[in-house]
């Protein structure tokens, strides 16, 4: 489940760090600051750590400096890899937000710029999944785009429209970019306590604690 865009990965992966990096117009805004905001996750995670949608390594990378033990879960083959040439040190496995290796410990998990491949449903059913595996005080710290109601994903859209930049609407109109109270609600609902911070005109951190059982 939540797996219907991995094959766009396989093309994507030869150029990915390109577009990460400003190569690709479309998408520059997407990735503004795209080193700071991994790091911002980074600096949150408290080990072990499990991280969704690793991608090229680029957030791995910032965690294992950090000297945190990390696990990677990433269901693109090409994807793992790319990595594994990378990060031959890694444990990196096939899987995704919803179904992964039941007996890998964690305290934090984290992810960036993967978590809008689920459905609010499914995203819902992940932070629920996560919160009968953390420990009270354990962490989700996620940095995504997320708008900040429908209405303005619908202006963002219009805007990238107007100037031509097609590819990057397909994306947005194809994939399930969600809005912050439906976040915030979905992870509350789960047990968590969030903040939200902006990180550039897409991206938002996501910075989940998971409350104890008496809900403090
Ligand atoms: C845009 S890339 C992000 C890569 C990296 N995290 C980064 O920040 O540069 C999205 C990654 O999420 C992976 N992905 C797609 N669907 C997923 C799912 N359901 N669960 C976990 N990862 C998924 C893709 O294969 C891809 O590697």
């Amino acid at each position: 489940m939540g797996r219907e865009f991995v094959e766009i990965f396989d093309e994507w992966v030869h150029t990915y760090d390109d577009s990460v990096y400003g190569k690709d117009k479309e998408y520059e805004d997407v990735f503004v600051k795209y080193d700071e905001i991994l790091q911002a996750v980074a600096d949150l995670a408290i080990s072990p750590v499990v991280e969704f949608g690793v991608g090229t390594g680029n957030l791995t990378e910032k965690l294992l400096a950090r000297g945190l033990q990390v696990t990677g879960i990433e269901p693109n083959e090409a994807m793992r890899q790319v990595t594994a040439e990378k990060l031959p040190d890694l444990t990196l496995v096939d899987g995704d937000f919803l179904q992964f290796d039941d007996k890998i410990e964690a305290k934090t998990f984290v992810s960036t710029y993967a978590f809008h491949h689920l459905t609010d449903e499914e995203k819902a059913q992940a932070f629920r999944l996560y919160a009968e595996k953390l420990p009270a005080g354990g962490k989700v710290v996620f940095a995504d785009t997320v708008f900040e109601s429908l209405q303005a994903k619908q202006q963002k859209v219009d805007f990238e429209a107007s100037r031509g930049y097609v590819n990057l609407v397909e994306d947005l109109n194809r994939e399930y970019y969600t809005t912050l109270p439906a976040m915030k609600e979905l992870i509350e609902a789960a047990g968590f306590s969030v903040e939200f911070t902006q990180l550039n005109g897409y991206v938002w951190l996501i910075n989940a604690t998971k409350k104890s059982e008496s809900g403090r």
